[in-house]
């Protein structure tokens, strides 16, 4: 059974509660990762900072992070419709590897929530696609906040990362924020046949930056 710990970190961010978990072997028994969750921001969900350390047991001084945002579908069911599931994968093997962090914010749906996601998925079926789909109902084409992630990391005292990520804005984020961003690293464009107009949006419009796809 996973007990949890209340081990109150420090005060760094007085307006957010921070508590460490034990550890939590992972998939395989080899990787092992301390969940810190993080609650008391402006909104009411709770958000995870997951620290992964490498074979011997280390965090190097600069570590791997990875910044990403609730995708039920995805992440849990393995849904072919994105990349999330095996985005997340790709980052637990590369922090095992290296030692970092995996920040999991619980902003599903690019922050408009699992019911609207499957509106959204629906006027996709019809033609529109990912931003255009959140505009239709209502909401701005990325819903997201970053900025909590440098509060999370400044809470456990790191102020400089190695991101894992092809979004620019994850980017801008961290260093308005003044987490120094010394290296991106590349996620892999993990493409299906359901998720191939998914990823063209996200390069055309949001700049992700995987490369030209090619044109069906
Ligand atoms: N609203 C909406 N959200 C989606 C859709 N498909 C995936 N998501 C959500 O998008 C989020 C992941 O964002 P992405 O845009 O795929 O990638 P990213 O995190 O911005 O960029 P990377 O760091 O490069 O992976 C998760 O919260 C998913 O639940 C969709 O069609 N509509
Ligand atoms: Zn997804």
């Amino acid at each position: 059974m996973i007990t949890t710990d209340t081990v109150c970190l420090n005060s760094v961010v007085t307006r957010m509660k921070v508590r460490q978990h034990v550890e939590i072997p992972l998939t395989d028994q080899s990787i092992k990762a301390t969940f810190y969750t993080f609650d008391g921001f402006d909104h009411t969900n709770e958000h995870l900072l997951i620290e992964i350390r490498n074979p011997q047991g280390e965090i190097p001084s600069i570590p791997k992070l990875r910044i990403h945002s609730e995708c039920l579908t995805g992440d849990v069911f393995h849904s072919r419709r994105c990349d999330c599931g095996k985005q997340l994968k790709e980052a637990i093997e590369l922090t095992s590897k290296e030692g970092g962090y995996i920040a999991y914010l619980r902003q599903e749906g690019r922050g408009i929530g699992l019911y609207n996601k499957l509106d959204a998925y629906h006027l996709q079926d019809n033609g529109m696609d990912t931003f255009e789909a959140n505009l239709h109902l209502g909401f701005a084409e990325d819903a997201r906040e970053f900025d909590m992630v440098a509060e999370m990391l400044k809470a456990i005292n790191i102020n400089e990362v190695e991101l894992i990520t092809n979004n620019p804005k994850k980017i801008k984020a961290l260093q308005n924020q003044g987490i120094k961003v010394v290296k991106r690293v590349a996620t892999t464009r993990f493409e299906t046949p359901d998720n191939f107009h998914y990823l063209r949006a996200k390069e055309e419009k949001e700049n992700h930056c995987f490369g030209k796809l090619p044109r069906k």
